[in-house]
């Protein structure tokens, strides 16, 4: 059993845009945040992204997926070792997601973490929620709630993740707890930062457009827009989620134009994807508050925030820290699911009732670092 009281968190999360992966201590009992502690990042090489890109839109059984797992579990060992803590969150990988078809699947196995690094490992947060009819996804959302009452929220406010794919939060924080009724909406905007880093290699040879200077020389191509705008996905109520991949056709449709028309084209439509998302919440929020690697690019910050009817900031405005956040939600997720709490609701995935997901991975021996009792 975990100790009672505030637990020293360690999570660590490996994003759709496939760089590396994040990793945060949390100190928290599952319901406040009580300290934000040490970070690591371990990046991909070449090599590894461009095996872990092959296993997209692969399921368990594929030779492409054991491959792809070793891989997530390597990196995973190196970045989370000598990180002093109690408990670990492990998202792993998604390589697919099919909510409504095969499932979910995060490669990486949290047992193997479990017994190298001698500490209890929560993992494979998304399966049970799926199971019970959820979408899996976004799962940051009860993570988001608590984090509205610690920058001291008063008023609805969203939070919204700029990664390969885009999820936002609508958070009313005068509610006492996150799957209380009204609480929370969430749901993934679109594709975000996947199709200009996927435009950015085939195209350019880079990783990315770097801070959206080339996007900002741009201008959008209308007819892709309408095209992006028009598809059903953005007239569905949430919650909804998408997997990495599910707006393949951007590349294809933004092929004969510039380099700069393309990146602005791109950018225009993962704006668009939060414009419209905004629509859905319950009420205006008071603010936007931005993570993720997103935040950077100055060009689809300021298309947001001329689509948008409230002020739209990196979370850096409210002290937090924009390339940790997701790394932290599965530090706080992980706690949660350790106490038996739920970890989504209908406002959140669309699952039935509240649940908690998650399986438990304790190690064969107890590290040195493990305090947990
Ligand atoms: N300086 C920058 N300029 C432009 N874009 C940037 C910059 N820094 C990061 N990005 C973008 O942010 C992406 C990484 O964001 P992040 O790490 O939040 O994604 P992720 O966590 O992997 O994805 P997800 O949240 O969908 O799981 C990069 O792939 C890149 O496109
Ligand atoms: C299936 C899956 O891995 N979804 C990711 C992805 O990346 C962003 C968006 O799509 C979000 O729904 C989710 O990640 C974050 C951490 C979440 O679950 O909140």
């Amino acid at each position: 059993m975990l100790k009672t009281g505030p637990v020293r968190a360690l999570g660590a999360m490996s994003g759709t845009s496939l760089d590396g992966v994040d990793a945060a201590v949390l100190v928290t009992d599952g319901h406040e945040i009580f300290e934000f502690g040490e970070t690591a990042y371990r990046p991909y090489s070449p090599t590894d992204r461009m095996i872990l890109r092959g296993a997209l839109g692969r399921w368990p059984g594929d030779p492409g997926v054991a491959a792809a797992a070793e891989i997530v579990e390597e990196a995973h060992m190196a970045c989370l070792e000598g990180i002093e803590a109690e408990l670990i969150g492990f998202h792993g990988q998604t390589l697919a997601h099919d909510p409504a078809g095969r499932g979910t699947h995060q490669a990486g196995d949290g047992q193997v973490l479990a017994d190298y690094l001698g500490l209890p490992v929560v993992w494979d947060f998304r399966s049970a929620d799926v199971r019970l009819g959820g979408q899996g996804a976004p799962l940051a959302p009860f993570y988001h709630f608590a984090l509205a009452r610690h920058i001291g929220a008063t008023e609805p406010v969203a939070f919204l993740n700029l990664g390969g794919v885009g999820n936002l939060t609508w958070i009313d924080p005068t509610k006492p707890k996150p799957d209380a009724d009204g609480a929370l909406l969430a749901f993934d905007t679109g594709p975000a930062n996947a199709p200009m880093d996927d435009f950015c290699a085939a195209r350019l040879g880079r990783d990315r457009d770097e801070g959206g200077a080339l996007a900002r020389r741009g201008t959008v191509d209308e007819a892709v827009l309408d095209r992006f705008t028009s598809q059903a996905f953005f007239y569905r109520m949430p919650p909804k989620s998408l997997d990495r991949n599910d707006f393949d056709w951007l590349t294809e449709a933004v092929a004969d134009l510039s380099d700069a028309d393309a990146l602005a084209t791109l950018a225009g439509c993962a704006a668009a994807g939060v414009v419209t998302g905004l629509d859905h919440c319950p009420s205006p929020p008071e603010r936007l508050l931005v993570t993720g690697g997103g935040r950077h690019n100055a060009t689809l910050m300021r298309m947001i925030a001329a689509g948008a009817d409230c002020p739209v900031e990196p979370v850096e405005a409210v002290g937090l820290d924009g390339d940790m956040m997701e790394a932290q939600a599965f530090a706080f997720l992980a706690v949660r699911v350790a106490r038996g709490l739920p970890t989504s609701a209908p406002g959140t995935t669309g699952v039935a009732a509240a649940v908690g997901g998650g399986s438990m991975g304790r190690p064969a021996t107890a590290s040195r670092a493990s305090t947990a009792g």
